[in-house]
């Protein structure tokens, strides 16, 4: 599931009222995802103040940028799987963002390809892992370059990230 968030005021309960609109008047409190974004795309300017740091140009110019952006959240549930070998919870692929912010639980499933190889990214609760996306690539000059992963599944346990 993934819905739009956009720091502008007037869009600022637009979650919640989609929830209340499909699913009833029960759902009116159930601010927890604005509450979850705002500090994530407060983060996310904050990383593009590193990634100018580290590109050599002004600190601000990023964060100019991408200032009043919208950003999508989603909310990825991997059911449990007899037979894991033979599926994977999401494809291989890099994300179309500018830079996702990740946070997985603690089951594990998240694999980035590097060195020619799939490597696991151990599951950490208090860590996000933040990943370069496909848009950033153009603008940096192709000096970031985004990452290949994908999720896998497993026998025992449901992950969410
Ligand atoms: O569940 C994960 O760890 C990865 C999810 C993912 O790659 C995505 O939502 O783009
Ligand atoms: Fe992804």
């Amino acid at each position: 599931m993934g819905y739009r968030y956009s720091a502008e005021k007037n869009s600022s309960n637009i979650f919640q009222d989609y929830l209340v609109d499909k699913l009833g008047d029960e759902f009116e409190h159930f601010g927890v995802y604005q509450d979850y974004c705002e500090p994530m795309s407060k983060l996310s300017l904050g990383i593009t103040e590193l990634l100018s740091i580290s590109l050599g140009v002004q600190i601000s110019h990023f964060r100019e940028f991408f200032d009043k952006n919208e950003s999508i959240m989603r909310l990825n549930y991997y059911p449990s799987c007899q037979k894991p070998y033979l599926t994977l919870g999401t494809w291989p692929h890099c994300d179309p963002t500018s830079l996702t912010i990740l946070h997985q639980d603690q089951v594990g499933g998240l694999q980035v390809f590097f060195d020619n190889e799939w490597r696991s990214i151990s599951p950490n609760l208090k860590v996000f892992v933040v990943k370069i996306g496909e848009t950033f690539k153009p603008l940096s000059n192709m000096r970031y370059k985004s990452c290949l992963h994908c999720a896998v599944v497993n026998r025992h346990t449901i992950r969410k990230s």
